[in-house]
């Protein structure tokens, strides 16, 4: 598998106060990386530099291939490449569709093709035939899976989800783990966030365990072995992937 993000030497500080300290990381296509990690241990602002959001104060991040220069020309067509979800998603005022379809408009999507894509991701979150609802009256939980739909419909190459999970009852959670979990088998790289001991024995990843901002072995899964460069796998039990698609 093809590598999408090599980390090196990223450091990461505020007002002089390291966040962030990373060694070597590598992250490959088509693969599942569940983030854990106390409050404060770093993962948002991981996130926000795999997003190519933010850069670390110092080290290097090479994404497909390609030194991230930080650079407004180069930057725009890298993070056409990645989409980041966050824990409490921004949805536009208007119809669940619009917001849906904003990224693939962006994209030149149009006509029946856009409308079809944005069917098909609603459906894939659960939320057929929701596309006409307002964005205002939605539940915290549709709010966060319509935030979902809006990131599947891109079919972007890598996907970060910050607790995608956190505010879904368990059905929704069965669902989006599901779908999280078909990702890789198309080739996508899913980086995403929890503090659920349950998410982590339930989907099939790999562990990226933060302590105060360096890679560290997990406490709470003695077979875990995390080292600095690449990601050992952890022992987590296989779920049966659901196949579906949205092109
Ligand atoms: N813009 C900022 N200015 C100053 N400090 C910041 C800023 N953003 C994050 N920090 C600090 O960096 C550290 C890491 O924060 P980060 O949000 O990445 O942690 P986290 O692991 O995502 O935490 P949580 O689980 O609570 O969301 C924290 O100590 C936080 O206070």
């Amino acid at each position: 598998m093809s590598i999408r993000y090599r980390l090196d030497s990223i450091q990461t500080s505020y007002d002089s106060r390291t966040v962030l300290d990373i060694g070597q990381l590598t992250l490959r296509a088509g693969r599942l990386y569940i983030l854990t990690g106390a409050n404060g241990a770093g993962k948002s602002t991981l996130l926000s530099h795999l997003a190519l959001l933010t850069a670390p104060t110092s080290g290097e991040i090479v994404f497909e291939g390609e030194t991230v220069l930080w650079s407004n020309s180069t930057l725009q067509r890298q993070r056409r490449d990645v989409t980041l979800v966050h824990q409490s998603p921004y949805l536009f005022t208007g119809s669940v569709a619009a917001n849906v379809a904003y990224g693939l408009k962006l994209r030149g999507g149009h006509g029946d093709g856009l409308k079809q894509r944005v069917e098909e991701a609603l459906a894939l979150v659960g939320l057929a035939g929701f596309g006409h609802r307002r964005s205002r009256e939605l539940s915290g939980g549709e709010a966060q899976r319509v935030a979902l739909a809006r990131a599947l419909a891109l079919e972007t190459k890598v996907l970060l989800l910050d607790e995608p999970l956190a505010n879904v009852d368990r059905n929704t959670s069965d669902l989006l783990e599901n779908i999280i979990s078909a990702l890789p088998a198309r080739g996508t790289t899913v980086v995403m966030t929890t503090h659920d001991p349950e998410h982590l024995e339930r989907l099939k990843g790999e562990r990226i365990h933060l302590a105060a901002g360096r890679l560290a072995a997990p406490q709470s899964f003695s077979t875990t072995s995390v080292e600095e460069g690449e990601i050992q796998p952890c022992r987590l039990s296989p779920k049966p992937a659901t196949s579906f698609s949205i092109a």
